[in-house]
């Protein structure tokens, strides 16, 4: 497979993934985005240095890597523009959630291998993770794709039965992280401290406690036991979050996501 990297639709997630193909070593030579707006062309142009158009054509023509970053409604069409100008090598990777491969099988020629790809915003910084299932993909290709989001962070190989489920919890997940700090800061407030102090103890919190997880290896249960001295203080807390349903809450947010992404899929 050649080394031309098309990210199609270099939005929030194109563009992460853009940013993370440079750091694993693609050449800015090598790649090209396509957006719909000026705006964010300049902006791409002047940060990476990569070429921009509005042209999904052309810029897939000789792509060995084709990226599709474009929201799940704009995916037909998008596959429909490009289907007969595709490089009959290209391995088409879709980061689009629920789409299934036969959505992709559907428009695109026949023997065109696709990778489902599922990465969360952390992968902006590099400090993603992403589950792929490939489908119709070689060995090869799976590792030219891993290849492509090991600049973004972690990477895992999935069935493409699973992707939902996967989508629901690492997906979506950052934005019950940033739930959470939004209502332990406005706790804080609520409790009379400054929003500036309340907001930077969540931050902080939620980034030292991730740490720890990550760095001690420990079962999340165990930590929480650590924290949590009999008769005390958090113990009180935890009480108020289990007679809040807030474990449940959290069982019920991941099946609707997963229940969303199965609809997105039609
Ligand atoms: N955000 C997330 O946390 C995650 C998102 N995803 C998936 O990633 C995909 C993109 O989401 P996200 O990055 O948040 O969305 P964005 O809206 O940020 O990005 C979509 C980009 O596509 C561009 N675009 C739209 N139509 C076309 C077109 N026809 N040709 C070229 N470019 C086009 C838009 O350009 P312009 O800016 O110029 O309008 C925009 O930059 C979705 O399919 C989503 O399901 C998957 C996992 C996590
Ligand atoms: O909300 C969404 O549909 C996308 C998919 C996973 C995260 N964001």
């Amino acid at each position: 497979m050649n080394q031309r990297l098309a990210v199609l639709g270099a939005g929030n997630m194109g563009e992460a993934v853009l940013a993370g193909a440079l750091s694993a070593g693609w050449a800015a030579s090598d790649v090209v985005a396509t957006v719909r707006t000026e705006a964010k062309a300049q902006h791409l142009r002047k940060t990476y240095q990569v070429a921009t158009t509005s042209d999904n054509v052309a810029a897939v023509r000789g792509a060995g890597l084709v990226l599709v970053g474009v929201k799940p409604k704009d995916v037909g069409a998008l596959l429909d523009e490009i289907a007969t100008a595709i490089d009959p090598e290209a391995v088409v990777v879709t980061v689009a959630a629920g789409l299934p491969s036969s959505f992709y099988k559907q428009r695109l020629p026949a023997g065109t291998p696709v990778v489902r790809a599922v990465p969360n915003t952390p992968a902006a910084i590099g400090a993603g993770i992403t589950a792929i299932a490939g489908i119709g993909a070689t060995e090869a290709d799976l590792e030219a794709v891993e290849h492509l989001f090991t600049g973004t962070g972690a990477v895992v190989r999935a069935a493409e039965k699973d992707l939902n489920a996967v989508s629901a919890i690492s997906g979506s997940g950052p934005a019950y992280v940033f739930y959470v700090a939004d209502a332990l800061a406005e706790a804080g407030v609520l409790l009379g401290l400054t929003r500036d102090v309340a907001r930077r103890l969540a931050v902080q919190t939620l980034l030292g406690a991730s740490r720890l997880m990550d760095e001690s290896g420990e079962h999340p249960v165990l930590l929480r036991e650590k924290v949590t001295s009999p008769g005390g203080t958090t113990a009180a807390a935890l009480r108020a979050l289990d007679d809040g349903g807030v474990r449940a809450s959290f069982l019920a947010a991941a099946a609707a996501a997963r229940d969303r992404a199965d609809e997105l899929g039609g």
